[in-house]
């Protein structure tokens, strides 16, 4: 039930006078933003040489297996609870059938067990998906020009075993194939992984700001088509919710809406029906977007925590953003 708000004729109601100093301002203060509201993914190597800035997302690097252990470090030092790993793999060894997605030594695997040793308490997430094992850029199998769904999901099966053998404590299918997260739960029950969490990317639309990340993981140049037969439609709402609705009746722990400023209706409509833990990934564009902007000189750096809020101010209970060190340093 929302409240009704009463507020009395001027001049007996003066709203500025909660807003004159910074102690009443604290005081009345809605919404909060914590290290704890913080995912933060970073980009692991296995190509020699593969590490360093990303042009398109200044301020991001690729890691290679020790840079992964000390973001680990910081991400711990800073109270961030958990770190996402995406695998930039070696183009070489790209496939049509991306059997090396469900490899236990492949760059992302390698980073799970790596981040495990240094870190053992800060929550480890995933992502499912083949894109960065697939020689044609796409999150699935392709044969004739079609994304094959089934055939997808059973790969996406291996792959997630693979990764909770690893280690990993969240697992984040963003394939965006049907039938995956209810057979994702089947196998991890199946295989004595009965408390590995998913964080289903529900809502996931087809978006054009995740140019950045495909350059980052070098997916850009690779990619056949577009994604627009899995991924949402950006005109959909509804659509959205029945994915939402979809994924948590299969046994997804948690949810994303994704990308996140340009969908915050998507993500207050996803906390007021389904009351479940909702999260939402400020992307690759977002941040190439602001930190451009910051690096130009024509926003100021305090965009970044207000651009945070806003999620929050959506019923998010997190965000992924690549933001997070320095967000959680800012709020240290
Ligand atoms: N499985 C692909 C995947 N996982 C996360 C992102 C995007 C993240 C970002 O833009 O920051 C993508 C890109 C895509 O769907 O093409």
């Amino acid at each position: 039930m929302s409240p009704t708000p009463i507020t009395a004729p001027f001049p007996a109601s003066r709203l500025r006078r909660l807003r004159r100093t910074p102690a009443l301002r604290a005081m009345v203060t809605e919404t909060t933003l914590t290290p704890a509201n913080l995912i933060w993914p970073i980009f692991v190597t296995e190509i020699a040489g593969g590490e360093g800035e990303i042009p398109s997302m200044p301020g991001v690097e690729r890691l290679t297996l020790d840079g992964a252990k000390r973001a680990a470090e910081t991400a711990m030092r800073l109270g961030i609870p958990a770190i996402c790993i995406f695998p930039h793999s070696d183009p070489e060894l790209k496939t049509e059938s991306c059997e090396r997605a469900w490899d236990p030594d492949n760059i992302g695997n390698r980073a799970i067990r790596a981040i495990k040793e240094v870190a053992p308490e800060l929550a480890v997430m995933t992502d499912i998906a083949l894109d960065p094992y697939n020689a044609n850029g796409h999150d699935g199998l392709v044969r004739d020009g079609v994304i094959l769904n089934d055939e997808t999901v059973e790969a996406l099966g291996r792959m997630a075993l693979v990764q909770a053998e690893a280690g990993a404590d969240i697992l984040g299918p963003s394939d965006m194939m049907d039938g995956r997260i209810g057979a994702l739960r089947g196998l991890l029950e199946q295989n004595g992984h009965k408390d590995v969490a998913i964080l289903s990317y529900a809502a996931k639309f087809a978006s054009g700001f995740y140019g950045p990340f495909r350059d980052a993981v070098g997916a850009s140049g690779r990619l056949v088509g577009d994604k627009k037969t899995y991924q949402v439609n950006p005109a959909n709402r509804e659509e959205a919710m029945r994915c939402v609705a979809r994924d948590l009746a299969e046994g997804a722990d948690m949810v994303m809406v994704k990308p996140g400023m340009p969908y915050l209706d998507i993500c207050r409509m996803v906390r007021d029906q389904f009351a479940a833990p909702t999260f939402a990934y400020q992307v690759s564009g977002e941040y190439a977007m602001i930190e451009g902007a910051i690096r130009n000189g024509w926003l100021s750096r305090e965009v970044v925590v207000e651009s945070l809020l806003a999620f929050r101010r959506a019923g998010c209970d997190g965000i992924l953003t690549y933001y997070a060190p320095q967000v959680a340093e800012r709020l240290a």
